[in-house]
């Protein structure tokens, strides 16, 4: 009933557990809080939060519109109706190192497990768009250095982005990676890359996991969990998926009521009240009644 019952500091010491066990962890983004509890249901080991998604979500483009309040607002929401890790982008940190270590505390008491601050310059723009622009090495490790220093949870995962393989190739990604480590990242998520090889490069070059992106209609090809565990992957993200999946799903739906006049013929495709009723768990708001109710002071 009401939220998970899995406190933040356990997911994130199970998270650090899990990424210890050298299993690859796989994050679906949940597009709002119900479908963070699909993915808990469906046997997912975390839970992805994106930037992505919070933007289009609020009709608004992926090009740092949005603030960290409304990321943390919505980071909250939907880590507190799972019981599993989630992990958020960050963006840019939104600011300067200050901010930068502003926002890791605030994500922090949002509940999430781990977070995600990228080299773009800013405003940032999706890393699978042309025309993006790093900022220069020391201004990217100041981000993750600040971030590191101001989380007050130590299994806190701060993961360190890098935009960098799209503007100067895959050498200047390594290098970028392995700097990040030094300056204190959890993980490394190198974005945009080309082939399963380089995902290669960057985990053979690096002693901390690596995280994969797996957003349809990017720079990189889809790739099978067994391809990113043969390459060393040891986090996969499906930022934008379900988001795009129940978009087009609703786009074919506004089209069928148009032609047919009604939604008859789209309801076997849809969830059925009695699964949505499971997913709320409305039989443990029964219980809880039942008890309060038949309870003799
Ligand atoms: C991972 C990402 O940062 C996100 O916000 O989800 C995006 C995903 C996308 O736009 O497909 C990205 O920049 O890759
Ligand atoms: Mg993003």
């Amino acid at each position: 009933m009401l939220y998970a019952g899995t406190s933040p500091s356990q997911k994130r010491a199970d998270l650090r557990r899990r990424l210890a066990g050298g299993d690859l962890l796989r994050f679906p983004g949940a597009f709002n809080p119900l479908s963070a509890r699909l993915i808990q249901d469906k046997g997912f080991e975390g839970v992805y939060i994106s930037g992505a998604v919070l933007s289009a979500d609020l009709g608004l483009p992926d090009i740092g519109l949005t603030t960290a309040t409304e990321v943390a607002g919505r980071s909250a929401q939907i880590a507190r109706m799972t019981d599993l890790p989630a992990l958020v982008d960050a963006d840019t940190g939104f600011g300067e190192p200050m901010n930068v270590a502003r926002t890791v505390q605030t994500l922090e008491d949002a509940g999430v497990a781990g977070l995600h601050i990228e080299d773009q310059v800013n405003p940032k723009r999706c890393g699978h768009l042309d025309g993006k622009q790093v900022v220069d090495a020391a201004t990217a490790l100041r981000r993750v250095r600040a971030a590191a220093d101001a989380r007050r949870d130590e299994n806190l995962l701060i993961m360190a982005r890098t935009d960098i393989r799209a503007v100067d190739g895959l050498p200047a990604a390594v290098d970028r990676a392995k700097a990040f480590v030094d300056a204190g990242a959890d993980a490394i998520f190198p974005e945009a890359m080309a082939d399963l090889s380089e995902f290669e490069a960057v985990a053979a070059a690096v002693d901390v996991p690596v995280l994969a992106n797996m957003t349809e209609f990017g720079k990189s090809d889809l790739f099978t969990t067994e391809q990113l565990i043969s390459a060393g992957v040891r986090i996969v993200i499906y930022p934008v998926s379900l988001l795009r999946v129940a978009m087009g799903a609703a786009e074919r739906a506004l089209d069928t009521l148009s032609a047919e006049g009604s939604l008859r013929s789209e309801v076997p495709a849809m969830q059925h009240r009695s699964r949505l009723y499971e997913l709320v768990d409305y039989a443990g708001y029964n219980t809880f009644d039942t008890g309060i109710f038949t309870y003799e002071p």
